[in-house]
């Protein structure tokens, strides 16, 4: 958001809940999101973090609540919303047998924007030289590099990306990331759903954590580890560790005994966070 202008939310749920028998999937969530912000919704199998991002888009019904995006309420679907904003799909849900230059300029198609202007995301993703390969031919990091463009080619104000990164070999996550993390440099809202601890604390301002359907905390990274008031772990070189809640105390006197070489100091993560709240060990 730049500096000065008013805070302006781009997405407001109010009390969002939607069942499926007797689960609540998305139980009673309330969320803003600000415009220009990059939220990372984070959350075990099952969470609920698609099912809400299904009702945020406009694609599912909610049960209760509202879902506002951009101002206007996102069900009944709205005609309005749709090219303002951006949804990745699956790379399950391409046009058979079409290349990725075809791929793309298709989705550009349905929205008037011109051929140039895809083959300028493919460029952006670094596609070109993959222009004139069957989308079923794409390795999986360029399927979803892919499907990223062909959420962006339009230009959308708001962006929802869901597990842009699963499935990834660490080196494509990483390289993925570096295209991710610009998206909202000009003033576009992000919202991503992910697995990954470390990619949710990289890319976004604030992130939500979700379980059983539950929003349990929604802040910056920082601010939940330092919430968390978690113990610093020192590890000394010869593998003795020492867990304490004064950690400058304690590398002042290891550095007075002149054991301060090859010490590794670890304090909280959003993963010691996760834990704390869910309970459970997180797979990615
Ligand atoms: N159409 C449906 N009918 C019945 N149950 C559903 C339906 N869609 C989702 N669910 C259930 O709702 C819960 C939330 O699912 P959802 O896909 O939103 O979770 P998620 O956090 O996105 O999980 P994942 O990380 O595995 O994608 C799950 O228990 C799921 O089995």
């Amino acid at each position: 958001m730049a500096a000065g202008r008013p805070v302006t939310n781009a997405i407001e749920v109010t009390g969002l809940t939607k069942t499926y028998g007797d689960l609540r999937a998305v139980d009673d969530v309330t969320l803003a999101v600000e415009e220009g912000e990059f939220v990372g919704i984070l959350g075990p199998n099952g969470a609920g973090k698609t099912t809400l991002l299904e009702m945020i888009e406009g694609l599912r019904e909610p049960d209760s609540g509202s879902a506002v995006v951009l101002g206007l309420p996102a069900w009944p679907r709205n005609p309005a919303l749709l090219p303002r904003i951006g949804v990745q799909l699956q790379a399950s849900s391409f046009f058979d047998y079409l290349t990725a230059r075809e791929q793309i300029r298709t989705f550009a198609a349905l929205y008037g924007v011109p051929a140039a202007h895809a083959d300028e995301w493919l460029e952006r993703v670094g596609l070109v030289e993959k222009a004139g390969t069957r989308v079923e031919q794409l390795s999986g990091g360029q399927q979803q590099r892919l499907s990223i463009a062909c959420a962006l080619v339009h230009d959308p104000d708001v962006v929802f990306l869901d597990e842009p990164t699963a499935a990834l070999d660490p080196q494509a996550r990483r390289n993925l990331w570096d295209l991710l993390s610009g998206l909202n440099d000009s003033g576009r809202t992000v919202v991503l759903t992910t697995h990954y601890m470390d990619e949710a604390e990289t890319l976004a301002d604030r992130v939500a954590i979700m379980d059983h359907g539950r929003v349990l905390v929604h802040d910056t990274p920082a601010a939940l580890v330092r919430g968390l008031d978690a113990a610093t772990r020192i590890t000394l070189a010869d593998g003795e560790v020492i867990t304490t809640r004064d950690p400058a105390a304690e590398i002042a006197r290891l550095a007075d005994e002149q054991r301060l070489a090859g010490v590794q100091v670890h304090t909280g993560t959003l993963e010691d966070v996760f834990l704390e709240l869910t309970g459970r060990e997180y797979r990615a």
